[in-house]
């Protein structure tokens, strides 16, 4: 059941897992736009020398170090917008419009890079992040474009160019629509996914839990034995296991009703709760039978806490069901014994159970009480 539970959890989405995917693509994208300068460089299609272009890349590279450094941090990773995505793509077009004013009529494929970092961005940002995004390429390419006419006029076809920033624009409008899209698709999966996750918790409690009482039912209540066994064979740690039954419960049933004999289960259940530390383990085995999963415990201390369940629930007032009504238990304890299989050190406590039934009941009964000989 443990390693169904987490593998469930492994399939929840984790946001700063998210958050460094995108930061990684993120720097792919700058390191393609890298790569296309220094082959435009080369082939001597820059109006750039080289220091000018290490100047550049250095800046651009130093940027995306600081926001990869920011995502990877986590500082941000409790707000709405862990990827930093906003900043990327601003960033990014800033590093694709700065080169672009070196390019030569070859400064549009520069530009054309945008739109990747559009799409990266379409998946955590919504119309109004988008259109930030659109407008700012948009201007920002224009502003080159009067750049490279104010200061290399001879160097620009005019109309050509304006042609090429109309369609830029209708590009980039287009991938906003797009990117509403995508971001529409994103939210309303996450949403799936988060009710998935709350039903998925449901789930979980129900597969653990015993209906009426609220406490461990027997099948979790062993794989949390199994994994005590693990931990007091590997090292200094003990526990003990405590058998716990209420007393002539059919009596109950029988003279005040099964209502009210639910309702003794549910206290019983509320008491061996408060009783217990926070690392103890309360479980429903059926009917009217329980067992306490006692960690760190030797024989002396699970013993304590058992009588202190027993006159704990003795003296409890059940007078609003019955005047009449009063309920009691008989527990038996047993302390794991590094070697053993469990089912040893439950057939111990199950025959103080037994010992203590015999004697009388409503009363505790360790291990150490046990007749050596009794058989099993
Ligand atoms: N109200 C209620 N009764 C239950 C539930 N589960 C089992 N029982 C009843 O618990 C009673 C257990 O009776 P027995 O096993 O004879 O044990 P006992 O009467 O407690 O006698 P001792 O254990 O010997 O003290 C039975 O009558 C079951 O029907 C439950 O969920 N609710």
């Amino acid at each position: 059941m443990i390693r169904e539970l987490e593998q469930a959890d492994a399939l929840s989405l984790d946001d700063q897992r998210l958050a460094r995917r995108h930061a990684r693509t993120a720097l792919a994208i700058s390191g393609l736009h890298t790569m296309i300068c220094l082959f435009y460089f080369q082939g001597g299609y820059m109006v750039a020398n080289g220091p000018t272009l290490a100047m550049l890349l250095g800046g651009i590279w130093a940027g995306n170090l600081l926001l990869t450094l920011l995502v990877f941090s986590g500082r941000f990773r409790r707000r709405r917008d862990p990827s930093l995505s906003l900043p990327w793509n601003l960033w990014l077009t800033t590093s694709m419009m700065t080169s672009a004013y070196f390019m030569d009529e070859f400064r549009i494929s520069i530009a054309m890079l945008f739109f990747a970092a559009m799409l990266l961005a379409s998946f955590r940002q919504s119309l109004p992040g988008l259109l930030i995004m659109s407008i700012g390429a948009v201007s920002g390419y224009l502003l080159v474009l009067v750049l490279v006419w104010h200061n290399r006029s001879v160097q620009m076809n005019l109309t050509l160019e304006m042609l090429q920033w109309l369609i830029f624009c209708m590009a980039s409008v287009s991938f906003v629509i797009t990117g509403v899209g995508i971001n529409a698709l994103r939210t309303n999966l996450t949403a799936k996914n988060r009710q998935l996750g709350d039903a998925l918790m449901k789930v979980r409690e129900m597969a653990i839990r015993d209906e009426l009482t609220g406490l461990f039912n027997r099948r979790h209540i062993m794989e949390v034995l199994t994994q005590q066994q693990a931990l007091a064979e590997s090292g200094e740690y003990r526990f003990a296991v405590c058998f716990v039954d209420l007393d002539h419960f059919k009596r109950i049933n029988d003279r005040f009703g099964h209502a009210a004999g639910d309702e003794v289960l549910r206290r019983f259940a509320e008491i061996a709760r408060a009783s217990l530390r926070e690392a103890d383990y309360t479980g429903r085995l059926g009917g009217e039978e329980f067992v306490l999963v006692l960690t760190q415990s030797d024989l002396d201390g699970a013993a304590q806490v058992a009588e202190r369940l027993r006159v704990a629930l003795a003296g409890e007032d059940f007078s609003a069901l019955d005047p009449a009504l009063s309920a009691s238990v008989s527990i038996g304890i047993a302390a794991y014994r590094v070697g053993e299989e469990l089912n040893e050190t439950l057939a111990r406590a199950d025959r103080c159970l037994y010992q203590a039934k015999t004697r009388g009941r409503d009363q505790v009964i360790t291990e150490e009480a046990l007749p050596l000989a009794v058989p099993a």
